[in-house]
C-alpha cells in the first residue's frame, strides 16, 4: 500500500500534501491477520524468548528474542511503510538507536551535528562517543555554508535534527543531501522525532537513515521509552540489524505492542496537535509579556519557507521566551494547571518545561548561551486537549508570573 506519492484528498494550499494512504498504512501494514494461524486482527504480544527449530539452523526465521520477535516485526514493518522506507528497526530507546548508528563508525571518523541537537544526544556525542576516538563538530545548520565548511575527508555522518530540540531551528534536508552528494562514504541521519512520520519523510528528501525517539509522537501516550530507525539502503540495514542483535539494545515485546497500537492513531493525533499548537503559538505571539515565539508552522518562523517545502504540516512543539528572568519562568511553570511541568513531549497531554534546568542541563553552559537556552526560555508540547483550555491556562500562568 505504501508509496511516496501524495494523496488526492486533504489538499492544503500551503504545505506539502499528506502522504498517500498514511492512516491506512498505519492501521494495516505489517498487521495482516493471515500471518497468524488464528487470524487474529490485533497482533499478539509474543513473550517467548526462544523459538523451536525443525532441525539445527532450520527454523521459521525466529530463533532468539534479541535477533527477532514477531511483535517487534509487526511494528518494524509498519514503521518502514510510514517512513516510505524499505526497512524499519526498533530499539530500547531513542538514545539506543543513536548509539547503534554511531557504532557503525570507527575511531578517527568524523560526525557533523546540528548545534542545537537534543541535550542527551549532545551529551552522548561529547561525553561518550568522543572517548572512543570519534570526532564531532557542532554547527548551525540554518546556514548550509557552515556544514560545507565543516566537511572533512573523514566525515562519515551528517547528523540533522529538524526542527531542533529545543529552539526549533529548521534545516533544509534536501540542501544537506546535495552538499554531501560528492562526499563519498558520508551519510545523512535525520532525527524526525519532533515531526513524526506523519508530517515529514526525510528519506524522500535525501536522508539515508531516519531516527525517532518513539517515546514521543510515534507512541504518543507517554508510557513507552523506545527508538526507531528506518532506511531504504540494503547496506545500511545490514549493518544496523547486525548491531541490533550483536549489541542487544532491543525493546520488550510489550513495548512493541504499545507503540504499534499508538501508530494506529498517529494521523488523527498529529492533526489535533497541529491545530492546538497553531492556536497556542498565535496567542503567545500576541501576548506583550512574550518576547519571541518559534513555531515552524507560522510565517514568523525564520525557516517557514523551508518547512513548507519539506513538510506536510507541523507538530505541537513550541519554543518561546518570556519577558523576565528565572523567577518569572519559575512562577509561570509552577502556576500552570492544564499543562504539566515535566520532561518529554509528543504525548496526548500538554507538557511545559524549562530546557536550561531540565532537558538540556547536560549541554555545556557556553553552548546553551549561544543557542539562547536561557533562564526565560520555555518549551511547550501541546497535547490534544481543547485549545481554549490550553490558552486560558497559559494566560493565567503568564499573568501570575508577571504580577509576582
Ligand atoms: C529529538 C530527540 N531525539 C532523541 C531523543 C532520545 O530519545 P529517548 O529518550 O527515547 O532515548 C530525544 C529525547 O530523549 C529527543 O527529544
Ligand atoms: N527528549 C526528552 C527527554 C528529556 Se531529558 C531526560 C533526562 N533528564 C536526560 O537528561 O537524559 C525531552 O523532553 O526533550
Amino acid at each position: 500500500m505504501s508509496e511516496n506519492s501524495h494523496t488526492a484528498h486533504g489538499e492544503t494550499p500551503e504545505w506539502g500534501k499528506p502522504f498517500k494512504s498514511f492512516a491506512t498504512d498505519a492501521i494495516h501494514v505489517g498487521q495482516e491477520p493471515e500471518q497468524w494461524k488464528s487470524m487474529m486482527v490485533v497482533p499478539p504480544i509474543t513473550m517467548s524468548t526462544t523459538f523451536k527449530q525443525y532441525g539445527p539452523g532450520d527454523h521459521t526465521g525466529y530463533e532468539y528474542g534479541r535477533s527477532g520477535n514477531p511483535t517487534r516485526k509487526c511494528l518494524e514493518t509498519c514503521v518502514a511503510a510510514l517512513e516510505g522506507a524499505k526497512y524499519g528497526l526498533a530499539f530500547a530507546s531513542g538514545l539506543a538507536a543513536t548509539m547503534t548508528i554511531i557504532n557503525t563508525l570507527k575511531a578517527g571518523d568524523h560526525v557533523i551535528s546540528t548545534d542545537d541537537v537534543y541535550g542527551g544526544t549532545n551529551r552522548y556525542f561529547q561525553k561518550i562517543a568522543s572517548k572512543f576516538g570519534l570526532e564531532f563538530s557542532f554547527v548551525d545548520f540554518t546556514n548550509l555554508d557552515n556544514v560545507k565548511n565543516a566537511l572533512r575527508p573523514n566525515t562519515k555522518i551528517v547528523w540533522v535534527e529538524t526542527p531542533t530540540n529545543p529552539t526549533m531551528k529548521v534545516t533544509d534536508v534536501r540542501g544537506v543531501a546535495d552538499l554531501i552528494k560528492s562526499q563519498e562514504g558520508s551519510i545523512m541521519v535525520v532525527d524526525n522525532t519532533f515531526m513524526s512520520s506523519y508530517f515529514q519523510r526525510p528519506l524522500n528528501l535525501g536522508a539515508d537513515i531516519v531516527l525517532h525517539s518513539a517515546t514521543k509522537y510515534m507512541n504518543g501516550h507517554s508510557d513507552v521509552v523506545m527508538g526507531l530507525l528506518a532506511t531504504s539502503s540494503d547496506e545500511i540495514y545490514k549493518k544496523l540489524s547486525f548491531l541490533q542483535y550483536a549489541t542487544g539494545p532491543v525493546p520488550s515485546p510489550f513495548d512493541c505492542y504499545l507503540v504499534n497500537r499508538g501508530l494506529k492513531t498517529l494521523a488523527v493525533r498529529m492533526e489535533r496537535h497541529q491545530k492546538n499548537a497553531i492556536a497556542v503559538a498565535t496567542y503567545l505571539e500576541q501576548n506583550s509579556n512574550v518576547i519571541k515565539v518559534k513555531y515552524p508552522g507560522l510565517p514568523s518562523h525564520p525557516q517557514y519557507e523551508i518547512m513548507k517545502k519539506q513538510a506536510t504540516g507541523c507538530s505541537g512543539m513550541i519554543a518561546f521566551w518570556l519577558k523576565g528572568d528565572l523567577k518569572t519562568a519559575n512562577v509561570f511553570l509552577r502556576s500552570l494547571k492544564v499543562f504539566t511541568l515535566a520532561e518529554s513531549l509528543g504525548g496526548f497531554e500538554s507538557l511545559a518545561e524549562h530546557p536550561a534546568i531540565m532537558t538540556h542541563a547536560s549541554v555545556p553552559p557556553e553552548q546553551r548561551e549561544k543557542l539562547e537556552i536561557g533562564d526565560n526560555f520555555i518549551r511547550l508540547s501541546c497535547g490534544i486537549e481543547e485549545a481554549d483550555d490550553l490558552i486560558n491556562d497559559l494566560d493565567q500562568a503568564i499573568n501570575a508570573a508577571v504580577a509576582d
